[in-house]
């Protein structure tokens, strides 16, 4: 399975291309725009999310609520695009439109794409670097994201999210997936305790407040998770490392860890390796999950846990010091409307980001022209892994 997304975030619209799904797969759309609308939410997003309605359309590879197992195309439209016809038009502009565009941007953001960009595209309007470079973009990986999760549910397997830290707030609780997930329709900031949720929002308003951002950290848990995805015989074939690329590739997201992840390093052994059990009924279990799911590189069948951290945004409405591009004069930098906090927003990525590989992984171990053919592949994986 591949996809591709194009758009820019002020642009008419956002398209995916997805390859490779079988045929014959049921698709709930609206359980799909669900997810588009949790990405919308979380406390802390900026008036963008007021104005855009994330529903989406087909545009290919779908009859009658089934997948063809042809390309699929999906169709999300930026509503603001309208406030920007003539500033993201795809034609050239007349002299009089040219004289009126006073919105070129030239005093990049430190810590957004707009330097590096512009030097390396030669944009001198850093904003046909900031229009790509938007985490706009990553409405529509939710929307693949979304197919993927409807492709793993109808395998058994469940996908859920949630915030774990913003700023100094953390809720340190072990959850399980069902704890999580039976928080995952909160809008707010999503973590499991109340306490902390109240706690983080007081955080996001001083935040705002003082024209500054906060990042955070945050959990994807995958249940039931076929044995075996991914392999130790090469290093592009293991399954955690393509988990950390693909969450690594969210905007803003500087880390990624399974499991106990970076406590690993101050916990012995003995307290860390997960001991092998085994019930006729469960088949092969382990007494803990300190390891989030994998063994070299390959799904171990307990729920992979992720966790990742996003950087505060970069916009500043207090901006920090940058250089105008044209004069090379010191300035500070540009100020375009912009989220405070957007780690619930980036849990839902997260976790789309996640089910684009969990699926692949699926798509590549197991034969799948159509679903019937995959769902019985998996089932007689099942039970040969129960009696190895
Ligand atoms: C859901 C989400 C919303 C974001 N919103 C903003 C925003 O409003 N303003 C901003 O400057 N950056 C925002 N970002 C982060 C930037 O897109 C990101 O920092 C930028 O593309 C540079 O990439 P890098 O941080 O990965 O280096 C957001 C990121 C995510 C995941
Ligand atoms: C549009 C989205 O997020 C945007 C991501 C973003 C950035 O720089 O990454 C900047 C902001 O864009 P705007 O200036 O248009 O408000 C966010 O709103 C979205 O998540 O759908």
């Amino acid at each position: 399975m591949r996809f591709l997304t194009s758009g820019e975030s002020h642009g008419p619209k956002l398209t995916a291309i997805i390859e490779g799904f079988p045929s014959n797969m049921p698709v709930d759309k609206g359980r799909m725009e669900a997810e588009l609308i949790k990405r919308q939410g979380g406390y802390g997003r900026g008036r963008r999310m007021k104005i855009e309605k994330d529903t989406f359309t087909f545009g290919a590879g779908i009859r009658h609520g089934k997948t063809l197992g042809s390309p699929i195309m999906i169709e999300l439209s930026n509503d603001d695009f309208k406030s920007w016809t003539t500033i993201m038009g795809s034609d050239p502009l007349s002299p009089e439109e040219e004289e009126k565009m006073k919105r070129v941007i030239t005093k990049p953001r430190p810590g957004h794409a707009d330097l590096v960009g512009g030097i390396k595209y030669n944009a001198r309007d850093l904003r046909n670097v900031l229009e790509r470079s938007s985490a706009r973009e990553t409405a529509a990986r939710v929307a693949v994201g979304a197919l993927c999760k409807e492709l793993l549910h109808a395998l058994g397997i469940e996908m859920s999210s949630r915030v774990v830290q913003i700023g100094e707030v953390k809720d340190e609780g072990e959850y399980t997936y069902d704890e999580i997930s039976e928080g995952s329709d909160r809008s707010s900031v999503r973590m499991i305790s109340e306490e902390q949720t109240a706690k983080t929002e007081k955080l996001i308003d001083a935040a705002k407040k003082n024209g500054d951002s906060i990042g955070g950290i945050v959990e994807v848990i995958v249940k039931n998770p076929p044995v075996g995805l991914g392999s130790y015989v090469h290093y592009d074939r293991k399954l955690d490392s393509k988990i950390a690329g693909s969450v690594i590739s969210i905007n803003a997201f500087k880390g990624v860890e399974f499991g106990m992840g970076f406590k690993l390093a101050e916990t012995p052994g003995s307290e860390v390796q997960d001991e092998i059990l085994y019930s006729s009924e469960a088949g092969y279990t382990r007494k803990t999950n300190n390891l989030g799911g994998f063994e070299g590189g390959m799904s171990t069948g307990m729920p992979i846990v992720v966790r990742a951290v996003m950087k505060p945004i970069p916009t500043l409405y207090k901006p920090l010091m940058s250089v105008d591009i044209n004069t090379k004069e010191p300035f500070k930098a540009t100020v375009e409307r912009s989220d405070s906090c957007a780690v619930p927003a980036a849990s839902i990525v997260c976790e789309h980001m996640v089910a684009i590989e969990m699926a692949k992984a699926i798509l590549e171990k197991f034969p799948h022209d159509s679903f019937e053919e995959l769902q019985d592949a998996v089932e007689v994986h099942k039970e040969k892994v129960k009696d190895f």
